[in-house]
């Protein structure tokens, strides 16, 4: 029986990865079977099936991405950095597209000069997007690039670094024929532009123009291999099995519906099409894992070895990101303009609501006062909940980056908190403006200080959250339940000693409780009332159980509060990062020898086929149609 041979420490430009299984933790069906496969280099390699064949589950263990709530047992060779392009374009909507290649250049480190703005200019020239240069990405804002234009700019961002395995989750999916087939003529470009770089890519239906492009093909059903080696070696085997292409058909459309079972019965089963596989490769010299050397290929790679370029330092990482933080923040209305507009009318009517009430020393205006501090705090932090839905699709874009290496999830963390303080200090400034002039409550720099260290808090919160819900209208509701909480635990509806014994904790937990009590000293202290139980605003801070507050500690305590957030919020982006990921277990010795034979089938391949023996469930199928002349 033949063996292979390969392990890990055969480093060479040749990649394989050998796979013993792929399962649900929960379950025993798997949903990638015994395989191993080539990887060639400056090739293009074609991931195909029928739906649920594993292409997207193989490429996770290609991009070492796997779902945690998956086992998966394999090795793979395939040297060099990666980059991963998903399905999903995750993108920023208000960089135009040279701007946003400018950007990667930097989160990146590539060096600022003529020779990277060349490399973009040609890479956005090659993609087809030199009419689009200058046009903004798009969101739900703005109208901007159409899917497919998304499609080649996030393949050309990660393009710009070089990476020596280029992966790609349907590139061609919602392309013209044109574009679809502009792309694949730059992916195999990319492949050849310098030995130990391979593109592997996942495709549903290629048309045969892109057929053609394709250099190495793996064919999956139902999670076990059907056929994997060089493109133009396939057709060898569906005609020695008996299933030859008819003329004028798309290849691939045969192909994958050869080996799809599942809507009707077939000549051959998927488990008869594995063995035939096997049976055949072990017959045919040409084939066999790691076998392709693809000589030509090879000896057209004329550029020499380029190396990869990712990972920016640190504190330039940051900068970016915080950069971006900024320009998010400007060119999306929602995260800070309806923000603005919402803090600037609500300010009003408080204003208006309470004209001039820090004039007023009557007994009614002492519970005015307590009121409108109490509505300060719930509803201008509570609406800080409006940066939740930001941060939650900015997700993707992160998750993204960190997986193709960009940065460390620490320095997005550094960012958020960093970015967060200017959007906080206007929204403080505006409503302290409005509110303290038009009401003349007193000490407007305290009033300040407190409303900007409480958004901190309340940002810090919302961007914790963002991290572990999976949709933002669950972090909304969180984040709200949370302030309920806090409202209710803050010592103005209760004061502290009528709280039961075991929730007289919670006053101490509730970060408004500080917000609320320094506003309150701030306001009272040193005030006279014409009141006979409120003689001065001690009397009052008395009443509340806050007399012996002192401001500068509560907004130290703020100040931790955020630090702490933060931190938390740190450490759960390393856990989700690094511990929440599935993570490839070794191989057993048995998985490198070839899959057992399943099914016991008299059907050996056919040398010499007749054109009769093609699928005959098919032409039933095309003869059921009929055509109106
Ligand atoms: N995390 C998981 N837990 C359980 N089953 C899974 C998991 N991920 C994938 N599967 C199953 O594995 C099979 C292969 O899924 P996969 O997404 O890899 O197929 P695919 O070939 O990419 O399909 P499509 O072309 O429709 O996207 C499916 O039956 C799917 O339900």
């Amino acid at each position: 029986m033949k063996k292979f041979t390969k392990k890990s420490s055969d480093v060479n430009h040749d990649g394989y990865c050998i796979v013993s299984s792929v399962k649900p933790k929960r379950g025993k069906k798997n949903i990638l079977h015994r395989m191993a496969i080539d990887f060639p280099s400056s090739s293009v390699t074609a991931i195909l099936g029928p739906s649920g064949g594993g292409k997207t589950t193989l490429l996770s263990v290609l991009t070492d991405s796997i779902h945690s709530n998956i086992q998966a047992c394999a090795e793979l060779n395939l040297p060099g950095e990666s980059a991963f392009v998903p399905q999903q374009d995750s993108l920023h909507g208000f960089y135009t597209v040279r701007q946003y290649m400018h950007h990667y250049a930097r989160l990146s480190g590539l060096p600022r000069n003529k020779a990277t703005a060349q490399r973009i200019d040609t890479l956005i020239k090659q993609l087809g997007l030199q009419g689009q240069a200058e046009i903004r990405v798009g969101d739900i804002f703005i109208k901007g690039l159409s899917g497919g234009q998304k499609r080649r700019l996030s393949i050309a961002l990660e393009a710009l670094t070089n990476p020596n395995n280029f992966f790609l989750d349907e590139p061609t999916s919602g392309l013209d024929a044109e574009s679809a087939l502009q792309v694949m003529d730059f992916l195999k470009n990319y492949a050849r532009a310098g030995p130990g770089r391979r593109v592997i890519l996942t495709i549903h239906q290629p048309s045969s123009f892109i057929w053609t492009m394709i250099d190495h093909v793996v064919l999956l059903s139902q999670g076990k291999l059907m056929y994997q080696g060089p493109r133009d070696e396939i057709e060898n085997f569906f005609s020695a099995a008996g299933f030859p292409t008819q003329h004028g058909w798309n290849p691939s459309d045969h192909y994958v519906t050869a080996v799809n079972d599942e809507f009707r019965d077939h000549e051959l089963s998927v488990d008869e099409w594995a063995d035939l596989f096997l049976d055949w490769s072990e017959e045919t010299p040409q084939m066999g894992l790691a076998k392709q050397a693809r000589p030509s290929i090879l000896a057209a790679s004329q550029e020499g070895y380029i190396k990869t370029h990712r990972a920016g330092c640190g504190p330039g990482v940051v900068i970016e990101l915080t950069y971006r933080y900024f320009l998010n923040l400007w060119f999306n209305p929602g995260i800070l303009g309806t923000r603005i507009a919402m803090y600037s009318m609500l300010a009003l009517m408080v204003g208006a609501l309470f004209w001039e009430l820090g004039d007023r020393t009557d007994y009614e205006s002492i519970n005015s006062r307590a009121a409108v501090l109490f509505y300060c705090v719930a509803f201008f932090i509570f609406m800080s909940v409006a940066v939740l839905p930001f941060t939650v699709i900015e997700r993707a874009i992160v998750d993204k980056e960190v997986q193709n290496n960009y940065y460390h999830p620490i320095l997005y963390q550094v960012s958020q908190g960093l970015s967060s303080i200017p959007g906080a200090a206007v929204l403080a400034g505006l409503t302290t403006g409005i509110v303290v002039f038009m009401t003349k409550l007193q000490n407007p720099e305290w009033y300040f200080l407190d409303m900007f260290l409480s958004l901190l808090v309340a940002e810090a919160l919302a961007q914790l959250v963002s991290h572990v819900v999976p949709h933002f209208v669950i972090g909304m509701a969180v984040i709200a339940g949370m302030y309920g909480f806090f409202m209710l635990f803050q010592g103005f509806m209760l004061i502290p000693s009528d709280f039961p014994d075991w929730l007289r904790w919670t006053y101490n937990v509730a970060f408004h409780t500080y917000s609320w009590r320094t506003f309150m000293d701030n306001e009272f202290r040193g005030r006279t009332f014409d009141s006979e139980l409120f003689p001065t605003g001690e009397a009052v801070l008395k009443a509340f159980e806050i007399d012996d507050v002192n401001k500068t500690f509560d907004m130290i305590v703020l100040v931790g509060y955020a630090g702490v957030i933060h931190l938390v919020s740190f450490f759960v982006l390393v856990v989700k990062y690094n511990f929440f990921k599935g993570k490839l277990a070794p191989l057993d010795e048995t998985a490198r020898s070839p899959p057992p034979r399943r099914a016991k089938t008299n059907k050996k391949p056919m040398r010499n086929p007749s054109p009769k023996a093609f699928t005959p469930a098919i032409h039933e199928l095309l003869d059921d149609v009929e055509v109106d002349v």
